[in-house]
């Protein structure tokens, strides 16, 4: 079986229902999951580090925040820098989501930072793997995948307004649950 362990931040609690979304999509392709907050990892010397240790694949997760990840992200991934001396993470496959109150918001850059902080740990970058852009039209469907068109991730968009138990909207979720699918069945072949 699978191990995958979900590390994200979420000021407040949008970015921990994609987190939640991705954690299912795992558990229904059949992986062993644990989810973990940036929150208790930014230490290098307490906190849940085994859990990441122990995973064929860590799942990134953070808000947007001022175009990046947000500044609890940052300090986990400073803390990272442990397992990077040891390249303890090196060969584990990684991938990432983020959610942001703009439709871009500059998403993409928070993504990129997860691409770079996981290629500085060795590990190989699993893109989202569904198509978008074409396929996009304005309706909520939980069947249209990646309606805002990124391909390194999962991202969503959640209406600075609204709560978290309104945003992320439906569609965003599934991308999620699928990117969640998706690295427990790349896992199976990399395993094989
Ligand atoms: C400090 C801060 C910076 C933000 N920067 C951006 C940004 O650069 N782009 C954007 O689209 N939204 C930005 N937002 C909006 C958040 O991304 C959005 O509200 C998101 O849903 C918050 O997720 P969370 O509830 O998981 O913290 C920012 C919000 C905060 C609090």
């Amino acid at each position: 079986m699978a191990k995958v362990a979900i590390v994200y931040h979420s000021g407040y609690g949008h970015t921990e229902k994609q987190a939640e979304a991705v954690a299912e999509g795992a558990r229904d392709a059949g992986a062993e999951v644990e989810v973990l907050k940036a929150d208790d990892l930014t230490s290098p010397d307490s906190g849940p580090w085994e859990a990441l240790d122990s995973a064929d694949a860590i799942i990134f997760g953070s808000p947007t925040y001022m175009g990046s990840v947000s500044g609890t992200f940052e300090q986990f991934a400073d803390a990272s820098s442990k397992k990077w001396q040891s390249a303890a993470w090196k060969d584990k496959l990684a991938a990432g989501f983020t959610n942001s109150g703009s439709f871009s918001g500059d998403k993409v850059l928070t993504l990129l930072r997860m691409v770079v902080l996981a290629a500085q740990q060795q590990m190989i970058w699993i893109s989202l793997g569904q198509p978008g852009a074409e396929q996009i039209h304005p309706g909520d469907d939980p069947e249209n995948l990646n309606r805002m068109g990124y391909y390194l991730g999962a991202a969503a968009q959640s209406d600075v307004d609204k709560g978290p138990d309104v945003v992320p909207r439906a569609s965003d979720l599934a991308s999620a649950r699928a990117l969640g699918r998706r690295v427990v069945e790349i896992a199976g072949k990399f395993n094989r």
